[in-house]
């Protein structure tokens, strides 16, 4: 099969499913549960860090990347897993968190009790001439960026939480010792990688204070360097493997280096997941704020991303759902109302598109954003420090709240919805590490039986399979300007797509390009056909249409 043809599929093992009871998702788990992962035609499972670690992260702060943490379950469960998705022609992809360490790694820890060596492995500066930290960097997850090394008067950086040290990649040893990391995992049969942040290792030698009014993230994020690291890892390991398939997460990238990072000439990674889509909804840039999303902005972005990776040859990691986003039919759908209907177009958005599609784990059966009411109902680290924060900024309590309610990160991870079983959800026999709320009525039994989501899915992913112009067509918008829908058309020589979706719970209309009247209807969320030019699309309605090129008509 062709690379461009496969489906990816997210797991957060932690969520997915519990073997065991203790609350907690594990190997085990998932094995139970390739029956329902094969019924999908995927071709590969991301699943996020398992490896040993204090789990101050859910698993981002990695103690050992040799290692499969007790929590989820021993490597022999990991071999089995591997061979029973293999058998149903399922690859497995592997979290490579390779910006920072736990703090608890052995590296850090021997950098700590004064190992030249290992503290060549970290940013460790001395403070400033006042005894301030050395740069005036903030952490991703608030705060400064800096945290104390020790007693030696000296700190370290963390972009992220302070249990979490950023890597050096300046150090041979770092970018060797992640080498072998890879060719370890590779050797287990193990076929996809994704980078954690990648785009973000390749700091100055010297930090600098950003100046006034201007982000940090400028002096660290897509650094010339991240692409020779980049290139260099390629040689040293993946890239010994032509099959395998990488995709960088990328935060805050530019186009234009998301295009360099996936050029296949240039021998970096397959593929790149980007946000500027999924910050559509917030304020001035600020993610802790309740907007609605700006439909417009967002069109933009997808459009000018596609255009600009189909003309340079880039590509693509297409998504709306991962495990730190809030769920996209709560964000750009309609959960009250046409939670189906929006679920199906927005599926339809990424999955009709030019690139690698990525489902997140429940999306394909309408996974919704738990219903909380208190701060204590969340773990994750990020939205307490955000709370915090927004407390000490003058929030009342309830604000507070609620911006954590819309945003959090855990909106994403609450259990798999595998029945209505009230507190479990079916996920466990025991309590559940996070709270479902939603699954009186969204679970995978109920879907299965009579819901359309699961059976859209996979019809779009058939699509892919069986269409090059899915699969390998150029990409060109259309309708840019309707205040209503995402349109493009999807071309090759001998086929073309017409793609529309109305992103609105109101009826809308739009006059087909001549060339489509009479055109095949390829899929529908409502079984529409189409005849003449003009098309009403229902609310949150996608429609795609296919000609055949060649004969002028319409055909498969
Ligand atoms: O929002 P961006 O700056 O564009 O960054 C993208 C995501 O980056 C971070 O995610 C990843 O790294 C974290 C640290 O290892 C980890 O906590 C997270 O789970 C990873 O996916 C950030 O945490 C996300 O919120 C951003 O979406």
């Amino acid at each position: 099969m062709r690379f461009s043809q496969k489906v990816i599929y997210q797991i957060y093992p932690k969520s997915f499913y519990d073997s065991n009871g203790d609350g907690i998702g594990d190997l085990r788990g998932i094995i139970a549960k390739v029956p329902y992962l094969s019924r999908l035609n995927i071709d590969m499972i991301w699943f996020n860090p398992f490896f040993v670690s204090p789990q101050r992260d859910n698993g981002y702060d990695i103690e050992d990347y040799y290692q499969i943490d007790p929590l989820f379950g021993t490597m022999a469960d990991f071999d089995e897993l591997v061979q029973d998705l293999k058998a149903v022609g399922i690859d497995v992809m592997l979290d490579m968190v390779f910006n920072h360490t736990s703090t608890q790694h052995e590296w850090f820890q021997k950098a700590l009790a004064g190992d030249p060596e290992f503290q060549q492995y970290y940013y460790i500066r001395p403070a400033k001439a006042d005894g301030t930290p050395p740069t005036n960097w903030q952490s991703k997850f608030g705060g400064s960026a800096w945290a104390p090394f020790g007693e030696t008067g000296q700190y370290y950086l963390h972009l992220y939480d302070q249990s979490q040290a950023d890597l050096d990649w300046h150090c041979p040893a770092v970018r060797q010792a992640c080498a072998n990391i890879i060719n370890y995992w590779q050797s287990k049969g193990v076929r996809g990688f994704r980078f954690d942040v990648i785009n973000v290792i390749g700091k100055d030698v010297e930090l600098l204070d950003a100046p006034p009014a201007m982000s940090s993230k400028v002096l660290y994020t897509d650094r010339p360097i991240v692409h020779d690291y980049l290139q260099e890892l390629n040689a040293a390991s993946f890239g010994r493997h032509p099959h395998d398939i990488t995709v960088g997460e990328l935060s805050s990238a530019t186009l234009a280096n998301s295009i360099a990072y996936t050029q296949p000439d240039r021998h970096e990674l397959s593929m790149v997941f980007n946000f500027h889509h999924l910050k559509v909804d917030y304020d001035h840039g600020n993610k802790w704020t309740d907007r609605q999303f700006d439909f417009m902005a967002l069109k933009k972005i997808i459009n000018d991303w596609a255009q600009g990776m189909a003309a340079a040859g880039g590509w693509q990691a297409l998504f709306w759902n991962n495990h730190d986003q809030p769920r996209a039919v709560n964000r750009f759908g309609d959960v009250v109302h046409y939670r189906e209907k929006s679920a199906e177009m927005l599926a339809t958005v990424m999955h009709l598109l030019r690139g690698t599609p990525f489902i997140y784990m429940g999306e394909e059966i309408g996974m919704t954003d738990p219903q909380y009411h208190q701060i204590e109902d969340y773990v994750d680290i990020e939205s307490h420090n955000a709370y915090r924060q927004l407390r000490a900024q003058g929030h009342g309590d309830r604000a507070a709240f609620h911006l954590v309610h819309v945003k959090s990160r855990d909106n994403a991870r609450t259990p798999m919805q595998w029945d209505e079983s009230p507190k479990t959800a079916g996920f466990t026999t025991g309590t559940p590490w996070l709270k479902p709320t939603n699954q009186a009525t969204i679970n995978v039994t109920d879907e299965l039986a009579h819901g359309e989501i699961f059976s859209y899915y996979q019809r779009l992913i058939q699509l892919r399979k069986q269409l090059t112009v899915i699969s390998d067509g150029d990409y060109q918008p259309l309708f840019l300007d309707h205040p209503q829908v995402l349109a493009y058309l999807r071309t090759t020589s001998q086929q073309q797509v017409a793609v529309l979706n109305n992103f609105f719970g109101r009826k809308t209309t739009v006059e087909l390009p001549p060339e489509f009247v009479g055109a095949t209807v390829l899929i529908s969320n409502y079984g529409t056909t189409v005849a003449g030019n003009a098309v009403i699309l229902q609310p949150y309605e996608s429609i795609a249409l296919l000609r055949d090129l060649n004969k002028g008509g319409d055909s498969r």
